[in-house]
Formats: C-alpha cells, sequence, structure tokens
C-alpha cells in the first residue's frame, strides 16, 4: 500500500486525497484475456473504476461480468493483461501479497453467504479478526458502527436463519463494509427481494456513495434499480464491452441486444 494513498473511511470525517490520487481511477483494467480452456471468456477487456462512482455492471448470462469482477478483486489472475488497484498492478502478484490490496475491496456475495451458524456480530467480526482486528471493545464498536449504517441497530445476536432475505443481505453489506473498504462489489444485490426492499438496499448502495465515499461496482440484472443507482453502465456481451455510459443514453440507445435486454428484465 502506498503512502500517498488515504485511507478509506466509513466515517464522514474523510481524510484529504491528493489531486493526484483523485485523479486516478480506482480501479484500471486494460487488455484482460481469460480462458477457461477452449472457451475464451474474457476477450480484451478495457475499463476504468473511477472513484466515488457507481458503475453498474450488465449484460447478457454468460456474458463475463462475473468473471470480469473476481479478477477485479484479486481473487483470479488473468491469462494476459493488467488490474491496477489504487495505482498497484496486482495481475500477477502473489497470494501473500495481495492481502492489503483486498483489504480496499469489500464484496456483497448474490446469497449474502452469511455462516449459519454465526450471530450477526460474529459474522461481521469475520473480516475484521481476519485482518487482525482482536480488542473485543473495538470489535462491537466497529460492529455497532456499521449496523447503525444498515439500520439494523441492536441485532447482534441474531442467527442468519432468522432473518428476513433483506436483513441477511443488509448484514452482508455491513460485513463488506466493516473494514473500511473503498469499493464494495455487489452480486446480483436484489436477487429474490421484493421491488420495495430492493430500492432499500438502492438506498443504502447509495448512502455508502455519497455519505461515506465509497466506489460500488454492482452485477445486477434489476434495470428499475439500475437506473436509480447507476452514474454509468457497462455492459458485457461475449467476454467483452459491448457498450459502456450514462444511464439516459443506454436507455435511448437503439443497439437490438441492449433494447432486447431492457425489456426482458424491466
Ligand atoms: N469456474 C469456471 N469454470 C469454467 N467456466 C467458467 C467458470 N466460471 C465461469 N465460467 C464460464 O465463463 C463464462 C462467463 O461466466 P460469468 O459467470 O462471468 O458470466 P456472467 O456474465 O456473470 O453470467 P450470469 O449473468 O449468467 O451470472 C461463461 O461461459 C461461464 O460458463
Amino acid at each position: 500500500m502506498t503512502s500517498s494513498v488515504p485511507q478509506p473511511s466509513t466515517s464522514k470525517e474523510s481524510v484529504e486525497q491528493s489531486s493526484t490520487d483523485r485523479d486516478l481511477p480506482l480501479i484500471r483494467v486494460r487488455g484482460l484475456h481469460q480462458y477457461f480452456g477452449e472457451n475464451h471468456v474474457l476477450r480484451g477487456i478495457d475499463l476504468d473504476v473511477y472513484r466515488g462512482e457507481t458503475l453498474c455492471l450488465l449484460g447478457t448470462s454468460g456474458g463475463g461480468k462475473t468473471v470480469l469482477t473476481k479478477h477485479m478483486l484479486g481473487l483470479m489472475q488473468p491469462a494476459e493483461g493488467s488490474i491496477e488497484i489504487d495505482g498497484i498492478e496486482i495481475a500477477h502478484m502473489r497470494e501473500r501479497h495481495l492481502g492489503p490490496v483486498r483489504k480496499k475491496l469489500g464484496v456483497m456475495f448474490q446469497n449474502g453467504a452469511l455462516f449459519d451458524s454465526m450471530s450477526v456480530a460474529q459474522n461481521i467480526a469475520f473480516p475484521l479478526i481476519e485482518s487482525g482486528v482482536k480488542d473485543s471493545q473495538e470489535l462491537d464498536r466497529r460492529i455497532a458502527e456499521v449496523l447503525e449504517i444498515v439500520h439494523l441497530s441492536g441485532q447482534e445476536e441474531k442467527m442468519p436463519s432468522s432473518l428476513s432475505g433483506g436483513m441477511k443481505k443488509r448484514v452482508a453489506l455491513a460485513r463488506a463494509i466493516v473494514d473500511h473498504p473503498a469499493c464494495v462489489c455487489y452480486d446480483e444485490p436484489h436477487a429474490g427481494l421484493d421491488p420495495i426492499t430492493a430500492a432499500s438496499i438502492d438506498s443504502l448502495i447509495k448512502c455508502l456513495q455519497t455519505d461515506y465515499g465509497i466506489t460500488n461496482i454492482v452485477i445486477t440484472h434489476e434495470m428499475r434499480s439500475v437506473f436509480r443507482i447507476a452514474d454509468r453502465i457497462i455492459f458485457m456481451k461475449d467476454g467483452q464491452i459491448h457498450w459502456q455510459g450514462k444511464p439516459d443514453a443506454f436507455r435511448a440507445c437503439d443497439d437490438p441486444t441492449i433494447q432486447a435486454f431492457i425489456q426482458d428484465t424491466d
């Protein structure tokens, strides 16, 4: 981690960034290729993710959204190409050096991926303990802080099995942000939610961006949510970026694949 990079913070008194830091994309992907056997699943991806934006990643099924996101999280190494997180090249970084980079990136998996045998507090504490926080008062304070952000104050002792689908997603979100990431990736955060609960997740995603400066990357098929939260849209097809731009331009775009996608998923 470079010393010039300010620590992302879930505190509103966030650290002033230098203009150089602000100008540098948080994530820069260049010439990214990936294969599974004969299947060429990423075919030359060039992508910048700008600091403090909400980027929605859309596309046809099997288009490569999840595989691309796994590369940006440092969970997969590319066959070819470059991935920079905060100016640090991670494409072929050894596992033991990836820890500080991964700390900048939170992830909310599709089904929440909570540990069923652990309480809400234990689930949220997990990444903190992994990154070396041991003091129980510090753990309690940070758990309470993020539970307040996701509107679940006082739910520390609940078990996942007693939570609704929307509550589980909010606990998963609390866990994703508890270690103060600069960016959170969401894999289908609206899946299985009713429209009102989906809208409440959208409010939280936007709140993290506007109040806490978090950069959001959201994989979703939920077009109502996309038009509520996206600053920018990337549309993937067959392992390539088929289209990118602003939501209004996306809606007005006459590309037949995109029009069919909007109509099918709206
Ligand atoms: N672990 C894997 N082993 C082999 N092939 C894989 C693996 N993961 C993904 N693929 C393949 O990579 C391609 C891209 O998959 P990916 O999951 O990124 O698509 P996606 O855009 O996220 O699709 P969806 O919207 O359906 O979730 C697909 O052809 C998929 O079958």
